[in-house]
């Protein structure tokens, strides 16, 4: 049994001044390029009724003064104003720039800062021969959320801080904690670090490649995966094709194997998926056996169905055909959320 969810993203070019604002940057009139994600259940939606719904709620802020429609024109505020003017229910993820956003769910109303660091690692524990094993680095994103009723952007820039002085530009093996470093390890040093000082912390992302990383919410670690494929489908009743590059999130929760420090090793997902990849990749996709057809929905089925057994883990699909549109398969309650 899964749940099937709909994505439909949208961008809008805004001002806006936050009279009152704790960041006095923001009482004055300043303008951000805008990205709210909305995500729906398909059994009170379609596609193309959520992406129309979405567009007409973000129309009248485009090229506008928000403070003209909005009297809360923070984050949260925009957020919940598109998020109440979709008619069906849906958890609704705004970007204001790089760094800030907000994610509002039925009750629940988050804020959001995405950071960076950059820093140096080897994983210990794998066997002989793996890549992590050498010394690199990357440069680490990381995604914190936390309630928006007892945190705001300025306190999640106050927490970070400190963090990001310890971890910016080292060798992260030196550090109490992080012998280990996994990204799961570090989701975890980074949570447990931020607990104390952050009023209510809700979960940390590290993303630590442009294809990878790990969520933890101080109780379940999530990872996930991301690959391109690039494929046909057709778009219209006569059966002419289109092409798409899709990109396919794959999500798993588990335990941490107690050695390694990690739920499955990226590169062991990755290859796990390659059978039914290579079915994918430069394909057409409604020509596959079994699939109903060349639809999202399908596809992500399809996926789950071939890959499922040889990934027990496996908790959620997200499949995105556009940067706008995509699906998301969730076999797991908890992965309704987090959004990515
Ligand atoms: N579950 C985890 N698996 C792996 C981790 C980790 O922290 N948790 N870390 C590594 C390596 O450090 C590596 O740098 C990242 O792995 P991977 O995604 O395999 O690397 P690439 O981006 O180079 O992968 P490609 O998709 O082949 O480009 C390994 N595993």
């Amino acid at each position: 049994m899964h749940t099937t969810f709909l994505l439909a993203a949208t961008g809008f070019e805004a001002a806006r001044r936050i009279p009152g604002a704790t960041d006095e940057r923001l009482i004055n009139t300043h303008g951000h390029s805008f990205r709210a994600l909305a995500r729906a259940d398909a059994t009170h939606t379609d596609q193309a009724t959520l992406e129309a719904a979405l567009a007409t709620a973000a129309a009248p802020l485009h090229y506008a003064q928000i403070n003209d429609t909005l009297a809360d024109p923070d984050d949260l505020g925009i957020a919940r104003y598109l998020a109440d003017s979709i008619s069906s229910p849906v958890t609704l993820a705004l970007q204001s720039s790089m760094r800030r956003g907000a994610l509002v769910d039925n009750n629940l109303a988050l804020v959001s800062l995405t950071v960076s660091f950059e820093a140096a690692h080897q994983l210990p524990q794998v066997p002989a021969g793996h890549k992590c094993g050498r010394l690199h680095g990357h440069r680490f994103g990381v995604r914190l959320f936390a309630d928006a009723a007892r945190c705001d952007h300025m306190r999640l820039e106050a927490a970070w801080q400190p963090l990001f002085e310890r971890l910016n530009h080292r060798y992260l093996n030196d550090i109490d904690g992080l012998d280990n470093p996994t990204s799961e390890v570090l989701a975890k040093w980074l949570f447990e670090r931020l607990r104390d000082t952050l009023p209510g912390l809700a979960w940390v992302e590290v993303r630590e490649t442009h294809s990878a990383g790990s969520q933890y919410d101080g109780q379940h670690f999530n990872i996930w995966k991301e690959q391109r494929f690039e494929s046909a489908v057709p778009f219209a009743q006569d059966g002419a094709y289109t092409g798409h590059s899709y990109l396919i999130r794959l999500m798993l929760t588990g335990d941490l194997d107690r050695t390694m420090g990690w739920v499955l090793d990226f590169g062991d997902v990755k290859d796990r998926f390659k059978p039914v990849y290579r079915q994918l990749d430069h394909n057409p996709l409604d020509r596959l056996s079994g699939i109903r057809n060349g639809k999202s929905t399908s596809v992500a089925e399809w996926v789950h169905v071939h890959l499922a057994p040889l990934v027990p883990e496996l908790s959620r699909i997200d499949l995105y055909d556009t940067a706008e549109r995509g699906v998301s398969l969730t076999f797991d309650h908890d992965m309704r959320w987090p959004l990515l």
